[in-house]
């Protein structure tokens, strides 16, 4: 895999909001990959945790090839194995577990392990990860454990995930070592399932717009 951390920083400063995605059917992939491009965004995140997860990543990549999707929700060897094969620009895990770290060794594809203290980022960071994603956010200390760990850990960088909405995300993307926040307000279950792909271009252009004002 050719993908790099310079490319999703590039594509975070464009739009640094990630919508986690639960995609119950691959024919939703497309429009909704289409809905989230019409909204300005530039990454998503499809979690694995519906059987429709993996096709769905290769579907949006067939649909919209200048989106960066990535996998979510990556527990295990096989879940690498399997986002790597369908083409995910990046992975995103809730936490690391040995034998996820193995798999990710022998793969080596863009990893986003969530941490949720300064341990577990150092840890993470010894390892060879740059990037994390706090997890779950609002629960973990939000943007005062944020604040905080950019004193010790100022060669960090987050993807805060995990009850952040609307009202919290430009708070969030002020911080200096957040370069992206990940969460499931611009397309929730509900919208995908409903087809409202409109609702969902609108509410990712609303993100977008609240957070350049
Ligand atoms: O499954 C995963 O690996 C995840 O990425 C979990 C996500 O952080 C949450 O699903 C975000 O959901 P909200 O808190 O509703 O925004």
């Amino acid at each position: 895999m050719t993908f790099s951390l310079t490319e999703l920083k590039r594509a975070a400063a464009k739009a640094p909001v990630v919508p986690v995605l639960v995609i119950g059917s691959v024919e939703q992939a497309a429009p909704l990959a289409k809905a989230l491009q019409d909204g300005g965004l530039t990454i998503a995140e499809v979690t694995l945790r519906t059987p429709a997860g993996i096709e769905a990543i290769a579907a949006m990549k067939a649909a919209v090839p200048e989106l960066l999707v990535g996998a979510g929700t990556v527990l295990t060897g096989e879940d690498v194995r399997n986002s790597v094969e369908a083409g995910a620009d990046f992975l995103v895990s809730p936490g690391m577990s040995p034998g996820l770290l193995n798999a990710l060794g022998k793969y080596k594809p863009l990893m986003i392990p969530g941490v949720a203290t300064a341990s577990e980022a150092m840890c993470r960071h010894e390892e060879g990860f740059e990037m994390l994603k706090l997890f779950p956010a609002s629960v973990a200390g939000g943007i005062p454990a944020l604040k905080a760990l950019a004193g010790p850990l100022p060669h960090l960088q987050f993807m805060p995930t995990g009850g952040i909405g609307a009202g919290e995300a430009n708070d969030y993307l002020a911080l200096p070592n957040v370069l992206a926040v990940g969460g499931s307000w611009i397309a929730t279950r509900a919208d995908v399932d409903s087809g409202d792909w409109a609702g969902i271009s609108r509410k990712a252009r609303e993100a977008l717009s609240a957070i350049s004002s």
